[in-house]
């Protein structure tokens, strides 16, 4: 690429970032964070009819780093791109590389979160898995995961990542331009809700499972391509590419039966426990929230006439952390990680029991993958969901039917990378926005991932739970 089309791409993501002009002859990143800094220190802006102060950047961040991310290189692409402009905005941040599998969500699910105003992963999108079912496993897990999270992307899907510069409006960047864009919206510090399903595995009794994710539950072909591509991860984000057609020449039709609650059918399943309701006043209203297309909550964003003049706004922010009582929790406090936690799935019955009589069965039994999607993006390059927006409180469900060419199915991967493959009008193709869904699959052994993470295979429901976690994003 070049270098002009670098710079104009990087200008852009520093408008949708800041909201600032980006024709100020900006170099270098530290230079924008400069100028972020100065006017985001006292200035307000309006947006969708709502006043937010754009000073509210985190202060105390607690950075998590997996190492082996992506290529190997998240330290280097983090000291070399995101750690000034983090100093330079004046955002205090604590470093920690994890050391293991694990480390992250055992990390998480331990700390004194008083100490925090943030947690921020540079990483793929497992080390975000990690952290959130971390904050989950906690007794206190109603307030813990209100700490606003964010992420960095190191990995090589990146998924997440992705879908918030698409919400922000952006156009598609990839790899070091993505991590530039997200450092931004890092140092801007606009809190949204972000969607958390509830994952259900194992036929129930004592074997059953219950995980939260952010992204996807993908079975089949997808789930198939993700596992099997990790072996290529030095090609960084074409691993995809590499494991889908490597996938293709050996195209198999997975058989289960598949289930779902239908978005029309089904009452929103309402505010979570966490949601604003027992929210401190700063927080706007429920109905503020629904006035904004990309479902931004200004949690940390408050009005600046509810501001005392001088009121320093990293401490507004950092007392509404401490009088919503949401981070006293200590280690001495903490339940085992197998105690389940979580908002009730009201949506769910047992899995021996059968689903309820306004769910729709797939009549089919024979797939060649399965995908549910909570967010825009499966990774960089994939805009796999392109009707999810930010907090929609939907789940994306995709399902190919067996019959389909091998053919037809790279062109719909090819659609794919922009958002076009539902208009492709492919008849293999069924795709429904819904709130819960049942998945059986017959085959004694297989793959199922959440979030690209590989989970324990067999019978599996899940349900959306709107706006439970906190997202920093813009
Ligand atoms: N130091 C470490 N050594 C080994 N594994 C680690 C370490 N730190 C974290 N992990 C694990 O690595 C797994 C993959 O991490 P992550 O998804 O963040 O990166 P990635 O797989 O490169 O990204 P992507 O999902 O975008 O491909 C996670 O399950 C995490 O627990």
């Amino acid at each position: 690429m070049s270098s002009g089309v670098t710079r104009q791409r990087t200008e852009q993501c520093f408008r949708v970032a800041t909201g600032l002009d980006p024709h100020l002859n900006l170099e270098e990143a530290q230079r924008w964070a400069r100028v972020i800094n100065e006017k985001l220190r006292a200035s307000t802006t309006q947006r969708n009819g709502i006043m937010y102060s754009e000073v509210r950047r985190p202060c105390r961040v607690l950075l998590l780093l997996n190492p082996h991310s992506g290529k190997g290189q998240a330290l280097s692409l983090f000291t070399g791109h995101v750690q000034h402009m983090l100093q330079e905005a004046g955002v205090p941040h604590s470093l920690v590389v994890t050391e293991r599998q694990n480390h992250a969500r055992e990390l998480v699910r331990e700390a004194d979160l008083s100490e925090w105003d943030a947690l921020v992963i540079m990483s793929g999108d497992g080390l975000l898995f990690e952290v959130i079912n971390g904050l989950m496993d906690r007794e206190d897990w109603e307030e813990a995961i209100q700490t606003p999270l964010g992420i960095l992307p190191g990995g090589s899907g990146n998924a997440l990542a992705a879908s918030i510069h698409h919400y922000a409006g952006s156009q598609p960047v990839a790899s070091e331009e993505l991590l530039v864009s997200c450092g931004f919206l890092l140092c801007k510090g606009l809190v949204a809700r972000l969607d958390l399903t509830s994952v259900c595995l194992g036929s129930g009794g004592p074997q059953q499972q219950r995980l939260f994710s952010f992204l996807s539950l993908a079975w089949g072909f997808v789930a198939d391509v993700d596992i099997e591509s990790e072996k290529y991860r030095h090609v960084g984000a074409a691993r995809f590419t590499v494991g889908t057609l490597v996938r293709l020449a050996s195209l198999r039709v997975y058989q289960g039966k598949l289930a779902y609650l239908p978005a029309e059918s089904a009452e929103s399943p309402g505010p979570s426990p966490t949601s604003p309701s027992s929210s401190p006043p700063e927080v706007p209203s429920p109905q503020t929230h629904a006035t904004s297309p990309h479902g931004f909550c200004s949690s940390l964003v408050c009005r600046s006439s509810q501001r005392s003049p001088g009121q320093n706004v990293t401490n507004t922010f950092h007392n509404y952390c401490n009088s919503n009582n949401a981070f006293k929790a200590k280690r001495g406090d903490l339940a085992p990680a197998s105690t389940p936690r979580g908002p009730p799935d009201s949506l769910l019955v047992p899995l021996d029991q059968p689903v309820p009589s306004d769910w729709t069965v797939v009549p089919e039994e024979d797939f060649v993958l399965v995908l549910a999607m909570y967010q825009s993006h499966l990774a960089e390059d994939l805009h796999a969901a392109p009707n999810s927006t930010m907090e929609d409180g939907l789940i994306h469900l995709f399902y190919i039917k067996a019959g389909i060419s091998r053919a037809t199915l790279l062109r719909l991967f090819l659609a794919m990378e922009k958002g076009a493959h539902l208009a492709t009008n492919c008849p293999h193709l069924v795709y429904a926005k819904v709130r819960a869904l049942r998945l059986e699959p017959y085959s004694a052994k297989g793959t199922i991932t959440v979030d690209g993470e590989l989970v324990d295979y067999g019978p599996v429901q899940a349900q959306i739970h709107g706006g439970l976690a906190r997202l920093i994003a813009s």
